[in-house]
């Protein structure tokens, strides 16, 4: 990332009007614990789409208080990034207001600074140069940067590590000097994007304990935190509220869960595991959402509706079909039905580890979630049960009744030598998503339609092909 962009990024302590002179910050008075230091009103946020506004967010009122860790946690693309860049400043909200301290902003936040789930750390500055690079961007002077530099530091752990460049650390390290960046402005809010998502499962366990003594020790120069996760568990892990955001047709606050668990929190614990399940509830969104992945409940969904379905709207979860068939065959030998937070426990895995392969059943029409429990549908139990060349014909006839898997069958269908190149579908997915994201959606995709043997895609040319034998499997 270039120095510019990065400073961007960083608090500049001023309203970010033009023109307006670049100074050391004045700090604010000690917000007590409680007051309301974040706040949006009517928040809505759309991006400029090809086709138009496409929105993400919208109505969200949210506080954020002096004392409080929150997480805003959610599915991918329900908003979360967005929402967090709102709250710091870093881009405008299209509709309703983000206040700090009461201001509403007009530019970045000056009392928030981000830690992001890659580092961003400048590869060609030492770990303390690194570090003052918070301080620079709000005109602090050279020698009171280079004091306060080391102290955080030393804070988060990395002293002896001043002057290695982030190459020569390991990725807990780079991280440790994303948040010392952070913290060595005080800011009242610190900000973090998935910070430990990019880690290993120890490290990041290690560092989020680390920053929660220092949280509960009252050494975090910092007076609320707001994380962005998808991980339950590292929210009821951490946060004091959880604010689950739902994604359909766009971001909106689902609910608002208070943890109150003592600190620190016993992962065994059975109200630990309540939460979890009951957060993991409202993320799947059986009561007030009739479906996971865009798709009504069958009894709620007319078949007029089905057809209605589109592309964008009904993202392919990232689940292989090995995945979601291990998965549909677990849940058969527990005859049919089985509680996810248990079955994800047994398999020493987070219960929200298996959101893709659940989604994917629930799309495909094998399986509906009911309260914590999967439960096959009579389709699913007949692919559970199946051996691989009986299952095919099965996962055909349900995967051609998922959007994408049927533009690309239906786009093969119409040429007359059966071939499309990749770029045809990777230009109208780009209308509705990131590119990451439609590389992501193309590769599920590729996968189902070479399992159900519907098409194949031959790498080297970029191009799907519609397999010989693909009309006579629906
Ligand atoms: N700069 C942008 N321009 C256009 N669309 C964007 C932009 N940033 C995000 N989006 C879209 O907005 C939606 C929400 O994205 P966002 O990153 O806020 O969600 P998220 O919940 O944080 O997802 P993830 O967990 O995958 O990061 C997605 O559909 C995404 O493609």
């Amino acid at each position: 990332m270039a120095l510019k962009a990065l400073r961007k990024l960083l608090p500049t302590g001023t309203t970010g009007a033009p023109g307006t002179p670049t100074g050391p910050v004045a700090t604010p008075p000690r917000a007590a614990d409680g007051d309301v230091l974040l706040e949006t009103a009517g928040l809505t946020k759309s991006y400029a789409g090809a086709d138009g506004e496409l929105p993400v967010l919208a109505g969200i009122d949210l506080k954020v208080r002096a004392g409080e860790i929150v997480a805003l946690l959610g599915k991918s693309g329900s908003g979360k990034s967005t929402l967090l860049r709102c709250l710091a400043g870093l881009i405008p909200a299209s509709s309703g207001t983000v206040s700090y301290r009461g201001e509403p902003l007009t530019g970045a936040n000056p009392g928030t600074a981000m830690v992001f789930q890659t580092f961003a750390l400048l590869p060609w500055l030492t770990v303390q140069q690194n570090v003052e690079l918070g301080l620079e961007a709000r005109g602090v002077p050279a020698e009171e940067r280079a004091r306060a530099a080391v102290q955080a530091i030393d804070l988060i752990g990395l002293d002896g590590f001043e002057s290695a460049y982030p190459k020569e650390l390991s990725g807990g390290m780079r991280q440790r000097v994303g948040f010392a960046r952070a913290l060595v402005v005080e800011p009242d809010v610190l900000m973090m994007d998935e910070p430990f998502s990019a880690l290993d499962v120890l490290t990041a366990e290690n560092l989020r304990g680390e920053l929660m003594e220092l949280w509960e020790s009252g050494q975090f120069p910092t007076r609320a935190v707001v994380l962005v996760t998808h991980n339950i568990e590292e929210a009821v892990l951490m946060a004091d509220r959880i604010v689950v955001l739902g994604s359909r047709p766009y971001g909106t606050i689902r609910e608002t869960v208070e943890v109150g668990l003592d600190r620190p929190r016993d992962r065994d614990a059975p109200a630990f595991q309540e939460l979890i399940d009951r957060v993991y509830r409202i993320m799947t969104g059986r009561a007030k959402e009739t479906r996971i992945s865009g798709r009504a409940e069958p009894a709620d969904q007319p078949a007029a509706d089905q057809d209605r379905r589109t592309v964008a709207g009904t993202p392919l979860p990232a689940a292989t079909v090995d995945g979601l068939s291990g998965l549909a065959e677990m849940v058969a030998h527990r005859g049919g039905r089985c509680d996810l937070a248990d079955l994800a426990d047994e398999l020493g895995l987070d219960v929200d580890d298996m959101l893709p392969q659940v989604d994917a059943l629930d799309l495909l029409g094998f399986a509906r979630v009911s309260g914590d429990d999967l439960v096959l549908t009579e389709a699913g139990t007949e692919f559970a049960g199946a051996d691989v060349q009986a299952s095919k014909p099965l996962f055909a006839r349900a995967a051609t009744e998922v959007p994408l898997v049927k533009l690309i069958t239906n786009s093969l269908r119409q040429r007359p030598d059966a071939a499309v190149r990749a770029g045809f579908f990777r230009d109208l997915l780009a209308h509705h998503f990131t590119s990451e994201q439609v590389e992501r959606q193309l590769e599920t995709a590729t996968d189902w339609g070479r399992y159900a043997e519907l098409y194949t895609y031959d790498a080297d040319r970029q191009e799907y092909r519609l397999d010989e034998g693909a009309s006579a499997k629906i």
